[in-house]
């Protein structure tokens, strides 16, 4: 078949049209490229002062993150260990500069600030999950946010959860009743995990729940794998790689299951909150007839701690308990209360709030316990001061635990924050540097655009501020070793503006979880810590499981 004249017309005009593309193009890439580059001199110029490993052309370091989450985690601390004579390291992910901070002076530079709030690039990965939620956003809406929801987890608040975390303790106990020889406790601490958040934070009564819970608790781990290896695995980073993969299809099922639940969880508690139904934790509180006096009690710091950080460190978890007998309401009957007008909160606003309590609230707590469980199987002779501790204060009595109980759990508190130091459960912090600081350990400069990323599990590590860190030693956190350490050489919790929100929360239910399983069983672990596999995850586990035997105690009897 032959062109006609106007089709050989179309078709050189065509070609040349599609030449002139090219010809352009190449000029416009380069200008564009000269450009990007001219415009971060200053971040060239200032990270070639930073110290850190040499990295390859364009990819920077980006294949020491090649390999499993164990062999990345191992990799990385003893690449970090060839830099203990550096405050800071550098490395480069593609054109991307993150810079690790281990000394409590940088530290509290980057989570004091009000400034340097605003979280690294990475978080968006979480973005599908967890939407606009406190953890990932920033500016006016954070700070509105967080003004709304940091009451919800008000000392006041959370006494009136203190029967529910023992109900649900005492649930666990019973379950692992059934279980002979080793086994993984975390699959049971974080299943009551979520069912203790279900009926605290967001109100919703035992009766009216499922078998979601141990789902969702499956579907967060799996979401976690893959928004881990989107961190660390370069190619899965941009969206239209990711898209193509068998790993989006997962997430969608993922995602199914957990915004699932939250939409049901948010759905029953308008019904009833329609019904004007009180939550749980007010009708336990009603049932079960506790003191409202006891609401009433001013901020308690713990052996020079308080709730889980530095005495030293105040946030707006720490303001006075001056409210007297006023009303103050869980987190999602707040949010649903302040949503009725909706100026102050959406509906998807609520949901993005549920997903990021459910998220952070739930796997955080789940791998501390289990660490710490693990760890008392481990030193047998610390178990045994934790228990003639417990011994002393329950006497024979199998009764529940009471507030003041808690706060006389003095050396279990230190076994506590000594896991926490050994093993953070959140062991980075990353934010996004806008505006150039120089560090206040070497006076170097971090130029702007800079991920800054606080490596918790090495601060908690140094041997200038811990003698011994690799040992497991609870007295790191007696009163007279505390009172001189610098207040940001221990933040398992972060600290300042953006510090978590559920800090208090997560000391108050673990004390009385963890104290209710000790009185119940002997606990042993046949793996040492120097041998746990730890897992670079974005939370931090055992790559091999929480591995623990139970043996019950002689005078337990079937409730505590
Ligand atoms: C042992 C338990 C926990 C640990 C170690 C922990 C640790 C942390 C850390 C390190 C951060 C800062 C993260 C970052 O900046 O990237 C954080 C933030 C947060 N945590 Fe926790 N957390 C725990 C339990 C909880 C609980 C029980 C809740 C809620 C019920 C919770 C809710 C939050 C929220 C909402 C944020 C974001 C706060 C903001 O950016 O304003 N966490 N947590």
């Amino acid at each position: 078949m032959s062109y006609t004249a106007a089709e050989n017309t179309v078709a050189s005009s065509t070609w040349a049209a599609t030449n002139l593309f090219y010809v352009l193009l190449v000029p416009v890439l380069l200008l564009w490229y000269t450009y990007w580059r001219s415009s971060r001199r200053r971040l060239y110029e200032l990270a070639e002062k930073l110290p850190g490993p040499e990295g390859l052309p364009l990819l920077g370091n980006a294949l020491e993150f090649t390999g499993g989450s164990h062999e990345i985690f191992k990799r990385i601390v003893e690449r970090g260990n060839e830099f203990d004579e550096q405050s800071a390291v550098k490395i480069w992910i593609g054109p991307r500069l993150l810079l690790f901070l281990y000394d409590p002076r940088d530290v509290e530079l980057i989570l004091s600030s009000n400034v340097h709030i605003d979280k690294a690039e990475e978080y968006r990965f979480f973005k599908p999950w967890l939407g606009e939620g406190l953890l990932i956003s920033t500016g006016q809406k954070w700070r509105s946010h967080r003004k709304l929801i940091a009451p919800t987890f008000h000392l006041n608040v959370l006494k009136s959860f203190i029967d529910l975390f023992n109900a649900n303790s005492r649930t666990v106990v019973n379950k692992l009743k059934k279980e002979a020889g080793t086994f993984d406790c975390h699959d049971y601490m974080s299943e009551c995990t979520v069912e203790i958040l279900l009926e605290t934070a967001m109100g919703v009564s035992k009766s009216t729940q499922d078998q979601s819970g141990f789902e969702y608790a499956m579907a967060v781990m799996k979401m976690c794998d893959i928004l881990h290896l989107r961190h660390t695995k370069i190619w899965l980073r941009p969206d239209l790689l990711f898209n193509f993969t068998q790993y989006a299809k997962l997430q969608n099922k993922l995602l199914n299951v957990i915004h699932g639940l939250t939409k049901k969880v948010i759905k029953r508690k308008k019904e009833e909150f329609k019904n004007g139904k009180q939550s749980s934790a007010a009708a336990y509180t009603e049932e079960n007839g506790v003191n409202k006096d006891d609401v009433t009690t001013k901020v308690t710091s713990v052996e020079g701690l308080s709730f889980g950080q530095s005495a030293g460190l105040k946030d707006d978890l720490d303001v006075d308990e001056d409210v007297g007998q006023k009303k103050r309401l869980a987190f999602l009957e707040l949010l649903l209360e302040s949503a009725q007008g909706g100026v102050v909160i959406s509906d998807e606003e609520i949901k993005e709030q549920v997903d990021t309590i459910m998220f952070e609230g739930h796997d955080t707590t789940a791998a501390g316990s289990s660490f710490f469980l693990s760890l008392m199987g481990i030193h047998q002779d610390i178990q045994d001061k934790v228990v003639e501790e417990l011994d002393q204060i329950f006497g024979d009595s199998d009764r529940p635990a009471t507030f003041q109980d808690t706060l006389e759990m003095k050396y279990l508190e230190r076994c506590l924050m000594e896991t926490l130091r050994m093993f953070p459960p959140v062991p980075i912090i990353a934010r996004e540097i806008k505006q150039e600081v120089t560090l206040p350990s070497n006076g170097k400069k971090v130029p702007a655009g800079t991920t800054v990323i606080i490596a918790t599990y090495k601060l908690h590590r140094r041997s200038d501020v811990y003698p011994n860190p690799e040992i497991f030693d609870p007295d790191n956190f007696l009163p007279e070793r505390s009172a001189n350490r610098h207040y940001y050489a221990f933040v398992p919790f972060s600290a300042g503006p953006r510090s978590c929100v559920g800090r208090k929360y997560a000391m108050l239910k673990l004390k009385i979880l963890l104290s209710t399983i000790l009185r119940n069983f002997r606990v042993y672990s046949d793996i040492k810590e120097s041998d746990f596999k730890l897992q670079a995850d974005i939370i931090l586990k055992r790559a091999e499981g929480f591995q623990v035997r139970l043996a019950p105690r002689k005078r337990t009897t079937t409730a505590c």
